[in-house]
């Protein structure tokens, strides 16, 4: 209920054509529509008399510990939300004990987003999220800004060889940023100064060979963001990924794949456990998350819910979306029977209306 009114209130409040590339995907939006839709397709199976007085829903990542399994997915331009834009978002997930991606699209540089997130709770843990820059010094360099900022795990987004092609934008004739409103962490970098929404080169000519590049020039923990295939995940895993994320992008890459949650399963098999599995895409509710677990997520992504909640209340709408995510999260757990994470297995989710 606090996500349908947040989401309302900011889709009145924001510039009709800020709403659509927020809102919208690629193509005809299949995609987009069917990752909310895959959570419906699946039930959970309760466990009773478990005797789980206590409940921990705390969860262990790469460089972090997030209070609940729920992260915030990376997503470009705060400011076109709230003026506050990153830094409100940085304030809220780290009082909420949510870990944050904030990514090379951000409005504000990754310092001050860094910063505002340690104002706000000392031990708080922000990741960084980049595109591999098809020039190898950008990406060494971009690596350097979040290793300065503190960033404790870096998030390559590997779905984006092309753009996608954002059909609203397209009919919006949306290109360029508002004045004042850049992706910063691009300043200085060889390219253009940063205002477009095309500021960041992508390359279909990347490949693993740019990732163990990457690897090479830090010691921080890389994730990868953007895996469907199992076969991805196992070469992600063998070229060294600390964890994967299984995401299409909120369905504005390729209009054409599966749900990210119909793909979580192979992965997560194929994975084995070697790393933590994250899962975006569609994550609306506290049952959601459960269901993402079950399926075999560490931990669960969640984009445009909290630009909403930004757009509509700045800092304190993130926090109270972050806040009844994880409550919700919580109360399912208990109802599960469940004491920790751990304790939602596969054999607790079935197909919904499977039996009739
Ligand atoms: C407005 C917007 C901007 C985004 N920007 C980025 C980005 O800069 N880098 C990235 O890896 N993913 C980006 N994403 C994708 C999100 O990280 C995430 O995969 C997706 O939003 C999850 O789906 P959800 O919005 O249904 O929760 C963006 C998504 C949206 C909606
Ligand atoms: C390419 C970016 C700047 C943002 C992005 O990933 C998106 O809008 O989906």
């Amino acid at each position: 209920m606090t996500l349908r009114a947040l989401h309302e209130t900011a889709r009145r409040a924001l510039d009709p054509v800020h709403y659509d590339y927020v809102a919208g995907g690629a193509g005809e939006e299949r995609v987009l529509a069917d990752n909310e839709r895959a959570f419906d397709r699946y039930a959970l199976l309760p466990r009773v008399l478990r005797g789980s007085a206590r409940r921990d829903t705390s969860v262990d990542l790469p460089g972090a510990r997030g209070a609940g399994p729920v992260v915030v997915a990376p997503t470009a331009f705060h400011r076109l939300m709230h003026p506050d834009g990153e830094r409100a978002t940085a304030r809220a997930a780290a009082a909420e004990g949510a870990v944050l991606v904030t990514g090379a699209a951000a409005t504000v540089a990754v310092g001050e987003v860094a910063a505002a997130a340690r104002e706000a709770a000392p031990g708080a843990a922000v990741w960084f999220q980049l595109y591999p820059h098809p020039r190898h010094e950008v990406t060494e360099a971009l690596v350097r800004r979040a290793e300065e900022a503190g960033c404790t795990a870096l998030v390559v987004t590997v779905d984006s060889p092309v753009f996608g092609r954002h059909t609203r934008d397209l009919r919006n004739g949306f290109t360029d940023l508002p004045p004042g409103c850049a992706a910063e962490n691009m300043r200085d970098l060889p390219g253009a100064p940063p205002g477009a929404l095309t500021d960041i080169p992508m390359s279909p000519a990347l490949s693993w060979r740019d990732f163990d590049a990457l690897l090479g020039t830090t010691s921080l923990p890389v994730l990868v963001k953007g895996v469907l295939h199992p076969a991805d995940a196992l070469l992600a895993v063998e070229h060294g990924a600390a964890g994967i994320v299984v995401s299409n992008h909120g369905g504005r890459q390729c209009d054409t794949v599966p749900a990210a949650l119909d793909c979580l399963p192979a992965v997560a098999e194929a994975v084995a456990g070697r790393v933590p599995v994250l899962l975006d895409g569609g994550v609306r509710r506290g049952g959601d998350v459960a269901v993402a677990l079950a399926l075999g997520a560490a931990a669960a992504g969640v984009g445009r819910p909290v630009l909403w909640a930004l757009a509509a209340e700045g800092e304190a709408g993130v926090r109270r979306v972050l806040a009844e995510l994880r409550d919700d999260y919580d109360h399912t757990l208990a109802l599960c029977g469940g004491a920790r994470n751990a304790d939602l297995t596969r054999d607790m989710v079935v197909p919904r209306g499977g039996t009739r």
